[in-house]
């Protein structure tokens, strides 16, 4: 069911000195800040050869980043996003198989204009998993 990874997410405490690293530091190819506010999220994407990284920041009150930056005041990498090809066959064969979708259940558009859903870290060895539909 799961495809190829589309990207590996990092939570910052600073969006543009992480931006700054990556593109002076390791001669990275960095995009630009968007704004996603239905996620609560600014995301700044990192182009690599084989998958992207993406670099969240809280954006707005309710954040739902805001908790994992008070435990990991440095940062940390906070999920990974994996491609596939149905998102509703694929949440449904997740939660018949018990695992826990995030939100309304409902997909929402990420920051590619795809529809995504997240899937509990509990249920996936600590990991939050992002699913997006290419
Ligand atoms: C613009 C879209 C973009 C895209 O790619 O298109 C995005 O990726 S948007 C990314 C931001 N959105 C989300 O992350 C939505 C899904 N996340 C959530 O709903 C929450 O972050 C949640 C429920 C995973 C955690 O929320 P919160 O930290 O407030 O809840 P708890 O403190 O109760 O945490 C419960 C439990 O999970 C552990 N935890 C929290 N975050 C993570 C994480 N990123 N990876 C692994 N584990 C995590 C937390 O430590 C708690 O564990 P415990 O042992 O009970 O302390
Ligand atoms: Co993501």
């Amino acid at each position: 069911m799961i495809g190829r990874l589309n990207h590996v997410a990092i939570a910052v405490p600073d969006l543009d000195a992480a931006a700054a690293q990556y593109r002076d530091a390791l001669g990275a190819e960095v995009g630009a800040p968007q704004a996603e506010p239905d996620h609560g999220v600014t995301v700044v994407f990192i182009t690599l050869p084989n998958t992207k990284i993406e670099l969240l920041h809280p954006l707005g009150a309710d954040s739902p980043i805001a908790g994992f930056l008070q435990k990991n005041p440095s940062g940390g990498i906070h999920h990974i996003c994996y491609e596939v090809e149905d998102i509703i066959a694929a949440r449904d064969n997740l939660q018949a198989q018990g695992a826990r979708v995030l939100g309304t259940g409902e997909p929402k558009i990420g920051a590619h204009g795809k529809p995504v859903l997240f899937l509990h870290p509990k249920d996936f060895n600590g990991c939050l998993v992002e699913l997006e539909e290419v």
